[in-house]
């Protein structure tokens, strides 16, 4: 900083008394002089000194904005991976940095694991941020560790058998498939009607090879999130690529990949965009890493046959409705818990529920529970399932009719 100059010497006025009057006047004038000069060199001080307070009060109003600026700066995206003794594990999103950071103790309170946060350039951790605000969290379902275990489904040991060539052991056994250099395939579709166990399947994989499950449903990218579709099909990638090892399940696909003849609708471009987003981000696939796609559709035949080429959804399986073993093998899983009356035959049940999909064999037992439960009994018995077998059979024929899809 300059010093402040140095104030000008007050001139001193000296009068003699013997001076004569024209002398006294001579002096007087001479004086005068001299308090105009310092008058002069006072003002200039003080308008460089006035002037110096306004590039002052500038400098501060500059740095008062820049202090605002950091103040509000921006914040990264981040997930907190683990809440622990030391404070919490965060992973930066984008460049997966991973961090050990502080978080305030009411924060501290609300957080889990999975959450996502907005953290500083310190990282550490601001906000919890609403998922319910954050498009990309309603499009998609991320499940850390999914409850299904292949044990869980029943009449599909076939395909179970080939989901685990083809999804699990390619996560599992990576190096395995490096070293004898094939390439596993690239995305699995399972197609079959409604309610066979799609959904457990891609759940199951993920709960056995401790993979992030993260669901998007075609049908909603479509009519929830119309004109968001291709960023947020960009957006399930990048968020599998920051869960790694993850499966990425795209249910009902033939919302987003019908073929070009079978969606008139308006919004056709939209949707047309959503699927080459979906075959570029699949296309530019090879090395992501421990990301595997499964998608479902119950409309097979409608598929535009693009998404089925080699190094897209190049692996088909197809998961049928359970013939009379299946069926029997679903009950017996979802009466598991179930206090069943001793005669209670399954098979029986099995051989007269032809044409019934897993999800209709669980309401079934369900509702069987609930005719013992108005009864006043504790035990479910053979004429529990008749009646509900009459119920489920009538709420299906009235709200949707035989299943004319498939
Ligand atoms: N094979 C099965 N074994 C045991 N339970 C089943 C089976 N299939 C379906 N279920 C039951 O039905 C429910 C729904 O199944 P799931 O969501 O896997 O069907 P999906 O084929 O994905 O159906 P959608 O095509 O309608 O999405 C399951 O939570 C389960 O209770």
């Amino acid at each position: 900083m300059s010093r402040s100059p140095s104030l000008p010497d007050r001139p001193r006025l000296d009068l003699d008394p013997e001076m004569s009057p024209e002398e006294r006047l001579d002096a007087l004038r001479e004086h005068f002089i001299k308090l105009e000069q310092v008058n002069d060199e006072l003002s200039s001080q003080l308008d460089s000194a006035e002037e110096r307070r306004d590039n002052l009060s500038g400098e501060v109003d500059r740095l008062e904005r820049e202090n605002e600026t950091l103040k509000t700066s921006s914040l990264y995206i981040a997930t907190a991976e683990e809440v622990t003794e030391e404070g919490v594990i965060v992973k930066q999103h984008g460049n997966n940095q991973e961090v050990l950071t502080e978080v305030s103790p009411n924060l501290r309170e609300e957080l889990e694991a999975g959450d996502r946060v907005a953290i500083n350039d310190s990282f550490s951790v601001q906000t919890l941020l609403d998922a319910e605000t954050d498009a990309r969290a309603q499009a998609m379902q991320v499940d850390h560790s999914p409850d299904v275990v292949y044990e869980d489904i029943g009449g599909l040991d076939e395909q179970i058998r080939e989901v685990r060539e083809a999804v699990e052991e390619p996560l599992v056994n990576a190096e395995q498939f490096r070293e004898v250099g094939i390439d596993p395939p690239s995305g699995v579709l399972l197609h079959g009607p409604p309610g066979t166990g799609k959904t457990m399947l891609a759940k199951a994989v993920a709960n056995e090879t401790d993979a992030t499950f993260i669901k998007m449903a075609g049908s909603e990218l479509v009519r929830k999130f119309i004109g968001e579709g291709a960023r947020l099909v960009r957006d399930l990638f990048e968020l599998a690529s920051e869960r790694e090892p993850a499966i990425i399940f795209i249910d009902e696909i033939d919302a987003i990949a019908a073929k070009r003849t079978e969606s008139k609708t308006s919004g056709d471009a939209e949707v047309q965009r959503t699927m080459m987003q979906l075959l570029s981000e699949m296309d530019g696939f090879e090395d992501r890493g421990e990301i595997r796609i499964i998608a479902a559709t119950n409309r097979f035949d409608m598929l535009d046959r693009a998404i089925l080429r080699p190094g897209r959804f190049d692996r088909l399986i197809e998961v049928p409705e359970p013939d009379a073993e299946g069926r029997e093998r679903i009950l017996e899983i979802h009466t598991s818990d179930l206090n069943l009356a001793e005669e209670l035959d399954l098979a029986a049940i099995a051989a007269e529920t032809e044409g019934f999909s897993g999800a209709e064999l669980a309401s079934l037992t369900t509702e069987a529970g609930m005719f013992a439960i108005r009864d006043g009994r504790t035990e479910v018995r053979m004429e529990d399932f008749e009646d509900a077998r009459e119920k489920v059979t009538d709420e299906e024929s009235a709200e949707t009719g035989p299943i004319a899809f498939y």
